[in-house]
């Protein structure tokens, strides 16, 4: 079984990753956020590091799809916290459409998107948390990362817009979508129950 959790900028994607992965005892796989090289300086930069960070991301998703399939195949269910999905169609479309990114920068990336989307299996459920601006500003402030103090709301509001558009049209496998804007998985275990019923219900029926 694998799930993959998606969402924007400190929906609480990570968070909750760690909880399921621990009430459901699955592997977890988080993002590479502490040790990538371009991360800081992207958003120092958006032009400038905008294709390097998008083929850093894309690859070491990539590898994680692979490992992930792995595991699959022998019946370990996982977690995972943000998909390669995202950075293409949420990611990298955004800085295209923002004039980030160059066309000849994203018509490369692309190429390499699809050249490796070819051999990854899409998750047997994706769980959406959809949050609003309030709320995401609120718990990136909360994780107070020193080079996302900068990050400007119309960046997050295109990324939410980006999100809405894609999951409206998302069909590769089953799908959740939680409202996570009055929810508190971090102080409320009810919160969290409510969610893991959630993810019986749609993956297993149960309920
Ligand atoms: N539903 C929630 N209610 C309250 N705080 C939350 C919730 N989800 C996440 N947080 C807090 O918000 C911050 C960002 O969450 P995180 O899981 O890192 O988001 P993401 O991985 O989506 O960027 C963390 O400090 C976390 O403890
Ligand atoms: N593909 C990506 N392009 C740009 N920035 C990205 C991409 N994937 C993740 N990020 C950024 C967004 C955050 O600053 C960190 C971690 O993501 P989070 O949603 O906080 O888990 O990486």
């Amino acid at each position: 079984m694998h799930i993959a959790i998606v969402g924007n900028i400190g929906a609480g994607k990570t968070t909750l990753a760690n909880k399921l992965a621990h009430h459901f005892n699955w592997e977890v796989f988080l993002e590479d956020v502490d040790h990538n090289p371009y991360l800081k300086d992207f958003y120092d930069d958006m032009p400038r590091w905008a294709f390097h960070l998008q083929v850093y991301f894309l690859n070491s998703r990539f590898r994680q799809t692979q490992h992930i399939k792995k595991l699959q195949s022998a019946s370990k269910g996982v977690i995972q916290d943000r998909t390669i999905y995202e950075d293409a169609h949420i990611f990298a479309a955004n800085l295209h459409e923002s004039g980030l990114m160059s066309e000849r920068d994203h018509q490369n990336y692309l190429a390499l998107f699809e050249s490796m989307i070819s051999m990854v299996d899409a998750p047997d459920l994706l769980l959406y948390l959809r949050a609003d601006l309030p709320k995401l500003i609120q718990q990136i402030e909360k994780r107070n990362r020193d080079y996302e103090n900068n990050i400007k709301i119309e960046y997050l509001k295109n990324l939410n817009e980006h999100y809405e558009r894609w999951i409206s049209n998302y069909k590769y496998g089953k799908l959740l979508i939680v409202d996570v804007n009055n929810l508190d998985y971090v102080n409320n275990p009810e919160d969290l129950g409510v969610i893991i019923d959630k993810i019986n219900s749609t993956l297993f029926g149960l309920f």
